[in-house]
């Protein structure tokens, strides 16, 4: 078998999201960013498995459907499709949709509790602990806050528990992980997020049931069918049923020959220790390869405080789609909030940042600039090749480390700094334009220096549309259209084949005389909506 880096592949995830509710912007956060590294890998040329998913077993599921008077099935297929719909809505191409309770994922964990217990790495003893039915984990006292509230559910009260399960014996792994973590410094991201892993890993590690007694919703122990397996140590072995093949037998060789192991989980850091900790000392058990890299970003708050189902303290992403459309959405997210740290959501901001940015600096900048191509060149690009603009022009010399800067961006999940690095070329662009003020070169008849003017902007703007189309396809569609090319960013193919990063994220590729579209805006200003004050 040829190792998987040699074969152009990449896979990454999303959490498998937990079915209590329907998703909410923090849920759509994650997917965004996954999407967007998903786009970026294959503009890089390669082929990219994107899986997303839900997590529908547990007390927390049983007890949602039970309160909604729903069979959990029914309940799980309900609240699956708004997850799916909402990721159309989003323009999110994922390729694999796990949901834990599929047929082919119980014969997965079957065989992976098979060969855990056959290490020897499963025993039978007394559980007793409080523990968070939200967060589907048992808590330290310590880290309770007042009355026995879970500190990330302020509204949930951790119950306590006292019950004989099987258990994984995670501390035999503690010094293999610290070996991990020390080996490969990038396994856990950010810094702070390996920093957390490292201190609790060092204090200590206790081993974890992965049983339930009085849980009937998940699948049954396989050695003893009075317990159900531990949502968590089913819902991580859903990364690998995603990775077989539709047609394929659902056996673990099936399933990790392809596409493992994954490049890629991207979280937040409410599940840092179940994918840093607990994922890799089972499948170390296992006697698997690790995954390549564990993102752990921050929280979307409300006031403060995590969004998040249980809270119901969320904001609804439809209604921002709808209202702002898919890439506003993308966009802000990715910008404004560094990944890594927390952020609150704020609609002024929101308005102004989409304004500013994408309306104004991107999106009349390529609206004017085009006017002009229409007035003085009749609607085609001048006959100007990028290579005979002198290097050290203020917009080519930007534009000639910009796709590296930005490369290094997406792979180090720098939204932020992609997008800061790239409408830097673009305000450059606007101060460029007006300084050179091609309408009065026009009027003096200079035109081979409009000529080189219009070009070095149009190809900035251009250039930063290829830059975003991770986060903005659908911008970008629109501006490669109206330069005159016939891409489509959200088509798989042509990103993967068409566009490739290392011509179109360097300065030149306008095609002197390309018939250029009439100028339409890009990007409609955004209102903001009357009823909000903040
Ligand atoms: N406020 C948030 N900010 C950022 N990401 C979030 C937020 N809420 C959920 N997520 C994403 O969803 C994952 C957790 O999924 P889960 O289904 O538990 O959602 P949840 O809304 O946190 O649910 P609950 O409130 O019931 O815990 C996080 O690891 C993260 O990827
Ligand atoms: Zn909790």
């Amino acid at each position: 078998m040829k190792p998987k880096e040699t074969k152009n592949l990449f896979s990454l995830t999303t959490p498998l999201y937990y079915v209590n509710d329907v998703p909410h912007v923090g849920s759509a956060y994650t997917t965004m960013a996954a999407d967007a590294v998903a786009r970026f890998q294959r503009l890089q040329g390669k082929s990219v498995l994107l899986i997303t998913g839900t997590d529908e077993h547990g007390q927390k599921i049983q007890r949602t459907a039970e309160s909604l008077n729903r069979s959990p099935q029914d309940h799980c297929d309900q609240i699956v499709s708004s997850f799916e719909s909402l990721w159309h809505k989003l323009d999110i191409q994922y390729d694999r949709f796990s949901r834990t309770t599929a047929s082919r994922h119980a014969e997965i964990v079957k065989e992976f509790f098979g060969r855990v217990w056959d290490k020897g790495d499963i025993y039978l003893s007394q559980q007793q602990g409080w523990y968070c039915v939200a967060c589907e984990e048992f808590k330290e006292e310590r880290e309770l806050i007042d009355q026995k509230y879970c500190p990330i559910h302020t509204n949930k009260q951790v119950e306590w528990r006292d019950e004989q399960n099987y258990f994984f014996r995670l501390s035999k792994y503690q010094k293999q992980l610290e070996a991990l973590y020390q080996e490969r410094p990038d396994f856990i991201q950010p810094e702070s997020r390996r920093n957390e892993v490292v201190s609790f890993v060092s204090q200590g590690l206790e081993d974890f049931s992965i049983s339930r007694l009085n849980v009937d919703w998940g699948f049954p122990v396989p050695v003893d069918p009075n317990q159900t397996i531990y949502v968590w140590f089913d819902a991580l072995l859903g990364y690998i049923t995603a990775l077989l093949d539709p047609d394929s037998e659902p056996t673990l060789e099936n399933a990790l020959s392809k596409w493992w192991p994954i490049n890629l989980h991207l979280i937040g850091k409410d599940i840092l220790r179940f994918h840093a900790v607990y994922w890799p000392a089972m499948l170390m058990s296992a006697d698997l390869p690790l995954p390549g890299r564990i993102f752990g970003h921050g929280f979307l708050t409300k006031d403060g405080k995590k969004m998040g189902k249980s809270l119901g303290n969320t904001l609804n992403p439809v209604e921002l789609v709808s209202q702002f459309g898919a890439d506003a959405v993308r966009y802000y997210f990715l910008k404004e909030i560094e990944f890594g740290q927390d952020g609150d959501f704020n609609l002024t901001r929101f308005v102004n940042t989409l304004n500013a940015d994408l309306a104004n600096d991107l999106g009349n900048l390529l609206n004017r600039t085009l006017r002009m191509a229409h007035k003085y060149f009749e609607g085609r690009i001048p006959n100007v090749s990028g290579a005979a603009i002198p290097d050290d022009h203020l917009l080519k010399s930007y534009a000639a480390n910009l796709g590296q800067t930005v490369a290094q961006g997406y792979e180090s999940l720098a939204f932020s700094e992609v997008c800061i690095a790239t409408l830097n070329l673009v305000q450059a662009g606007n101060k460029y334009i007006d300084e050179q003020a091609p309408w009065t070169l026009y009027k003096q008849g200079k035109l081979d220096l409009v000529g080189s003017v219009l070009y070095s902007v149009l190809e900035s703007v251009r250039l930063a549309a290829y830059l975003l189309s991770p986060i903005t396809p659908n911008l970008s569609n629109e501006i490669y259209q109206q330069l005159g090319f016939s891409i489509d960013f959200n088509d798989k193919t042509t990103v993967e084949t068409a566009v490739p990063f290392g011509t179109h994220a360097r300065w030149g590729v306008l095609p002197a005389e390309q018939a250029l579209a009439e100028p339409q805006p890009v990007f409609q200003r955004l209102e903001l909506p009357e009823t909000v004050s903040s």
